[in-house]
């Protein structure tokens, strides 16, 4: 199992070219079951997660192919991907397959919108929460689903002749559960009005997808959505929009360590409340033609409190990182988890670094200290394994991060982009 080996205390300085949105591209994917003509992403970005969902979205029918080639045949980066499901051949999503990775748990939208049935398990919870699917269910049922459990599967159906337009206000935000019903209610008979939508940019960059594909969707990037159901939807080239989440923990590496980095084929606008805050922290942040260039020359650390929000709050896909940022503050800051119920898995294999950080209720305290030590420490999840080699990047001597695979779900090329900036981190493959 491949390791991370870091040699921390070098300023980072260069340029970092950001990919494309993972969270943004497994939408954009899965939104091609809906169509039996081709569509095209663009700037598909090479991960671990992408890979999974291109052989799952093969299950059910999706032609796969990788800048014109055959699916594997091409290994470059920033790739271009066309999809195409002429029809759809298995309606089933496995156990075996949603279990490995949620966001395919998002194919009963299109599977339903298209088929009028489908059989697709739960998706069971992870190690950040437990993940219910409420929501989507209660969403979906909205629309004249009939959905009921059967062995850990849910059996989805639209009688009637398909899915009807509602108007439906979720009780609470929920990213993949807009996705769902956003794809789901393109083909619906009539018109859709979602409340209280998630207004993250990836459900926006969807919807702009969707609308190229002939959906007629509007409001995107507020909390209500709307949706007129179209009869069929066609094929569309798309460009998967920036990783946001890729973009602001590269910052908060460069606030960690010092230096001067451009951060390219970005855009600042999407991460507004967290740039905002790296610079109460002490970051120079401004824009640039195509990206952001983040400095921090001399100053230290401040200590600032942050609390996760749905967008445009601070995301909690960035909270791991900025608690790796705070733990070399000059004083005292919170960080308040609304999101996830169990995501501060970090919080000990940080301490083993030597930070300081106790936990009560949602609210982690963390005493900024003078240096941090390189030591062994293990990833538990995705964001959790980014802020232990952030941390590792500014703590003295070397720091080894078992289970990368988590980190390989989300962060294209990690090594090499923080190596050409002057780190000292490397892969270690047994
Ligand atoms: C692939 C992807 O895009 N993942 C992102 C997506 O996850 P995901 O779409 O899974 O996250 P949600 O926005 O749905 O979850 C928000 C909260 O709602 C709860 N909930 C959700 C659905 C439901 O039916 N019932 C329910 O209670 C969740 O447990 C969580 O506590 O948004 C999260 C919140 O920004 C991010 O951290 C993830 O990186
Ligand atoms: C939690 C994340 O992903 P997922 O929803 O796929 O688990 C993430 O991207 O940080």
């Amino acid at each position: 199992m491949d390791r991370i080996r870091i040699v921390g205390g070098n300023e980072l300085n260069g340029i970092i070219p950001i990919s494309g949105a993972k969270n943004a591209a497994l939408p954009l994917m899965i939104a091609s079951l809906l169509t039996s003509d081709t569509l095209t992403l663009e700037n598909v970005p090479h991960l671990a997660d992408v890979e999974l969902l291109m052989r799952i979205l093969g299950n059910h029918g999706v032609d796969v192919a990788v800048n014109g080639r055959r699916e594997r045949q091409e290994d470059s980066y920033a790739r271009t991907i066309h999809f195409t499901c002429r029809t759809i051949v298995d309606t089933t999503a496995s156990y075996e397959l949603v279990s490995k990775m949620r966001a395919s748990f998002w194919v009963i939208g299109p599977l339903l919108a298209r088929e009028g049935h489908c059989r697709v398990s739960l998706p069971g919870g992870c190690a950040i929460g437990t993940r219910p699917v409420d929501l989507f269910l209660e969403g979906l049922a909205a629309l004249g689903a009939n959905l009921e459990i059967d062995s850990g599967y849910i059996n989805a159906t639209a009688p009637n002749g398909g899915l009807i337009g509602t108007r439906y206000t979720f009780p609470k935000v929920s990213v993949g559960a807009t996705h769902v019903m956003m794809m789901a209610a393109t083909l619906a008979r009539g018109t859709t009005v979602i409340g209280n939508a998630a207004r993250e940019p990836e459900v926006v960059d969807l919807a702009n997808c969707l609308n190229a594909m002939g959906a007629k969707i509007s409001g995107h990037g507020t909390s209500t959505i709307t949706i007129e159901g179209v009869q069929s939807l066609s094929g569309a080239r798309h460009r998967v929009l920036p990783d946001r989440i890729e973009t602001g923990t590269y910052a908060m590496a460069v606030a960690m360590t010092g230096g001067d980095v451009v951060l390219e084929n970005t855009d600042a606008a999407l991460l507004e409340t967290a740039f905002e805050t790296l610079r109460r922290a002490g970051a120079e942040i401004s824009s640039t033609n195509n990206g952001v260039r983040v400095r921090r020359n001399g100053a230290g650390i401040r200590p600032v409190d942050i609390v996760t929000d749905p967008f445009p709050g601070f995301p909690t896909d960035l909270q791991a990182q900025f608690m790796a940022l705070m733990t070399r503050s000059s004083g005292i800051s919170h960080v308040t988890e609304t999101i996830f119920e169990n995501r501060f898995m970090h919080v000990q294999e940080l301490a083993r670094l030597g930070a300081k950080i106790s936990l009560s209720g949602q609210t982690a305290k963390i005493e900024g200290v003078p240096r941090l030590k390189g030591a062994p420490v293990m990833a538990t999840d995705l964001r959790a394994s980014v802020s232990l080699v952030i941390a590792g990047l500014a703590a003295e001597g070397e720091t080894m991060v078992s289970r990368v695979y988590h980190l390989d779900r989300g962060f294209e090329r990690l090594e090499e982009k923080l190596t050409r900036c002057g780190a000292i981190v490397e892969r270690v493959s047994e």
